[in-house]
């Protein structure tokens, strides 16, 4: 028996019985990595491998067990530091020097304590990677020769690097180091890779991937002038996780290219659904992290996500890799931080769920011009020609009241805001009032002191109070003054517990009316003022009426958020966050130019990278005008890179073939090379056939030893409806937007919610003509649709929606 027949032999018995193969491959997808025959090395070098990987092995499980113990012995130590913490530093406050000393023994133990903590706390985290590593110490190699040497350095890449200190050498080079850059970009011959001293040249003679579980070497495969995919394809027959994987293994070279693009500005992708635009965002934030690791911390890098359960589902892949978990936010969290509570802020999903379930409400045309025109770029314009109003007229301001009286009325305001400093700023201007406010408090808070209605609520103060006002009149030479001096201790007690809440408000800048300033913009003849006459949107009198409304009832449309955000920057003065280096935002076409001109101005320190697959596009604000030029357009010439990303690695073949002819003008997505059954339109005779084909379609997948399963409707409405029917028949979880984390096994959730994660197999729910027929449902359908990694299933009870006609009947079944 030769070596190659005795490995498929020993790797055979460990599949599961029943398993098909056909020329070494399974035609369906193989739920997880398996020992399997690809062994495309010889067996010399085979066997080598396996040595080499014993020997980096028992190095790595050594250096675990001296790390263990460091840990340990660090952590005792910590705990003795911590409890002798005073008996080492010597408190003497006799003198200021004494008291000066004191402070400089303190902070030097402090300092040094910290630096055993950072000690400790990297050393935790490395011997977190080694135990990771253990079990796929590398995952690639490339036997390399630089130009003029005659040596070849074999490389082995894996997740983070392996210097072995005894021998001097590399065991392992990280996947981010610049020499691992030939792995991802380069093919055997010659090749080059960027350092920070400059290009260094030379032959790649190898190429080689690794699978390794668990310490044993279960494939490689040697690369020629094709990448090799072997592996990927295993990667991607597996079944879906609540929470997202890394990547590094079998990065593409399209992806490593925007991984480690550092050179521009702002970065842009356009990428196919699945094409790996989250992965690749992620991937790079790791990357920058260890490029940058002398001055870059994870708390400098923001990403923007779009929901909680996106947030759960990305937060393992820096952990994974090492690295610890970057600030995750979203545009709403941010807005709501900032206008504070008086209004009900709406979210995005509020916004379209309105807009899916309110189709023949009258005023939903307004509310959708409306929608459109705040999230321009125009709007974004015309509201800095507003504030250069401002500065002329048209100021808002709230009265500072005290006990039902005017203390200053915003008349007073308005007066000394156009005439105090009139060439200054606005924002300027509101500083300068601000301070002219504290002063007036000041002021008439002294006057106040002798006002009947201080006296009467002198009565309510603490027994303490008058203790210490009166101590020292009663312990004292009982002076007659000394009792009027008591009282005024009293009375002024009062007035400052009065006006420290007026003090506050002024601090924070609320004598300013922004809502009332913003509103403004809404009565009719004011955007004339500063718009263009062919962008105003021709029913913006209707427009209006809706926005007045809404604020009336106490609500801030989600459309409103952005320009009053902004507006109230550009009163108060834009808060800038100059410490945030990267910023990164994902599901980018959520985003209107307008948010994101803002969050330029909010972040001008930071590199941008904006991932988003305009096909997408499901949030109204949408135009007909690509949302990504409009955004690219904001950078100058030369400032931004763009990329795409057109091939997906989500779905099998059938579904990406599918998916595709859903959409009209896209780009055409070319699937990895992954099959799986035809994806399936079911006719649903009565609505009971529903619970009854959800569980033969469960059954099914898990017969496939798939596990999620994803009912994806169009909206929450529909969500809880259908839920409502599911349940008691059928096991499955309602997933709301307040959700923090991805149930795993059957869900149901609306589409919107279902952006950025995948599951096993898809069941589209009343893919109807009713349901969707509309030029607006074309993406919710394909963002629905393309959430499925195995199986997609749509469900129709009546006619069926006319998009299936324009899909070759070759690319689905009828069942
Ligand atoms: N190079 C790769 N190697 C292995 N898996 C990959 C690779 N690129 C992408 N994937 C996998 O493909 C799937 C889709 O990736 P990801 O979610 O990053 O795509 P996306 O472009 O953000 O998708 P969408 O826009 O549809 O949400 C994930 O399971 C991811 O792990």
């Amino acid at each position: 028996m030769g070596f190659s027949e005795l490995v498929v032999k020993t790797l055979i018995c460990r599949l599961r019985p029943g398993s098909v193969w056909k020329s070494g491959l399974r035609k369906d997808a193989p739920r997880q990595i398996q020992a399997v025959d690809r062994m495309s090395i010889g067996k010399e070098e085979w066997q080598l491998e396996e040595r080499r990987l014993q020997h980096v092995l028992t190095e790595m499980n050594e250096a675990i067990s001296e790390l263990s113990k460091q840990l340990s012995t660090q952590g005792e130590d910590l705990r003795v530091w911590r409890g002798e913490f005073w008996e080492d530093v010597t408190v003497n406050m006799a003198t200021a020097e004494d008291a000066l000393e004191t402070v400089a023994s303190i902070t030097q133990q402090a300092r040094v304590m910290s630096e055993q903590e950072r000690r400790q706390e990297r050393d935790r985290r490395r011997f977190h990677v080694l135990k990771r590593m253990v079990k796929s110490p590398y995952f690639g190699r490339v036997d390399f020769t630089e130009a003029g040497e005659t040596n070849t350095e074999e490389i082995y890449i894996g997740i983070a690097s392996y210097f072995d200190e005894k021998t001097d050498a590399h065991l392992v080079y990280d996947w981010r180091a610049p020499i691992a850059n030939m792995y991802y970009d380069g093919m055997p011959g010659p090749v080059e890779y960027e350092t920070p001293m400059g290009t260094v040249q030379g032959t790649m003679h190898l190429k080689r991937q690794y699978l390794i579980k668990d310490g044993k070497l279960l494939s490689a495969f040697d690369m020629g002038a094709v990448i090799g995919d072997t592996i990927l394809k295993e990667v991607l027959g597996q079944r879906s996780d609540t929470q997202m994987k890394n990547i590094v293994a079998t990065i593409q070279a399209e992806q490593n290219r925007i991984i480690r693009d550092d050179r521009s500005k702002a970065v842009f992708v356009q990428g196919a659904a699945g094409s790996g635009k989250t992965s690749v965002a992620l991937q790079r934030i790791a990357y920058l992290l260890y490029k940058h690791r002398s001055w870059l911390s994870h708390s400098q890098v923001l990403l923007f996500s779009p929901n909680p359960v996106f947030m759960s589902y990305v937060s393992n892949v820096l952990p994974e890799l090492g690295e610890e978990n970057i600030k995750q936010t979203t545009f709403q969290k941010y807005a709501e931080h900032r206008l504070g509570n008086a209004f009900h802020i709406e979210d995005a999903f509020d916004q379209l769920e309105h807009v899916l379930t309110h189709e023949s409400d009258p005023a939903l045309p307004a509310r959708m011009s409306g929608i459109r025109y705040k999230s321009s770029i125009c709007f974004f314009h015309l509201l800095q020609g507003y504030k250069q109003w401002l500065e002329q007229d048209g100021m808002q301001f709230r009265d500072i009241m005290l006990n039902g009286r005017v203390l200053v009325s915003r008349e007073q305001m308005e007066e000394r805001f156009y005439t105090h400093a009139p060439d200054a700023k606005l924002a300027s201007r509101v500083q300068m009032m601000r301070a002219w406010l504290l002063d007036e408090l000041e002021r008439l808070a002294e006057q106040c002191i002798w006002d009947d209605w201080v006296g009467e609520e002198v009565e309510f103060l603490e027994k303490e109070d008058y203790y210490r006002a009166y101590k020292s009149s009663i312990w004292g030479d009982a002076d007659p003054g000394e009792h009027h001096k008591a009282e005024s201790t009293l009375r002024k007690k009062v007035v400052r517990q009065r006006f420290a809440p007026l003090r506050k408000q002024v601090k924070q800048l609320a004598f300013v009316d922004v809502y009332g300033v913003y509103q403004q913009l809404f009565v009719e003849g004011m955007v004339e003022r500063f718009a263009k006459r062919e962008d105003i949107p021709t029913d913006w009198l209707e427009i209006c009426a809706y926005t007045r409304r809404r604020f009336q009832e106490g609500t801030i449309p989600y459309e409103d958020i952005t320009p009053l955000l902004y507006l109230q920057e550009l009163i108060h003065g834009v808060r800038r966050y100059m410490d945030i280096r990267y910023v990164l935002i994902d599901e980018a076409q959520d985003y209107s130019p307008f948010q994101l001109q803002v969050m330029r101005t909010l972040f001008p320190m930071a590199k941008l990278t904006v991932l988003g697959d305009w096909n997408q596009a499901i949030l109204p604000h949408q135009t007909r005008q690509s949302g990504l030029e409009q955004m690219t357009s904001l950078f100058a010439e030369g400032e931004a890179q763009q990329y795409e990303m057109n091939r997906s690695y989500r779905s099998t073949s059938q579904i990406v073939a599918f998916t595709r002819e859903l959409l009209t003008d896209a780009k055409p997505v070319t699937p990895f090379n992954r099959e799986g059954p035809l994806p399936v339109v079911r006719k649903l005779a009565a609505p009971e056939d529903l619970a009854r084909k959800l569980h033969e379609d469960i059954a099914a997948i898990r017969a496939e030893g798939y596990e999620s399963l994803a009912v994806i409707c169009k909206s929450h409405q529909e969500c809880v409806q259908t839920y409502a029917r599911l349940q008691g028949h059928v096991p499955i979880t309602l997933v709301d937007k307040e959700d923090q984390e991805l149930a795993s096994g059957v869900v149901i959730l609306p589409v919107y919610l279902a952006k950025g994660i995948e599951f096993d197999a898809v069941v589209i729910y009343n893919f109807s003509q009713e349901n969707y027929s509309r030029e607006s449902d074309r993406k919710r359908l394909y963002t629905a649709c393309t959430r499925a990694m195995h199986r997609l299933f749509l469900y129709v009870q009546g006619e069926v929606s006319p998009f299936l006609a324009q899909v070759d009947p070759n690319k689905f079944t009828w069942m």
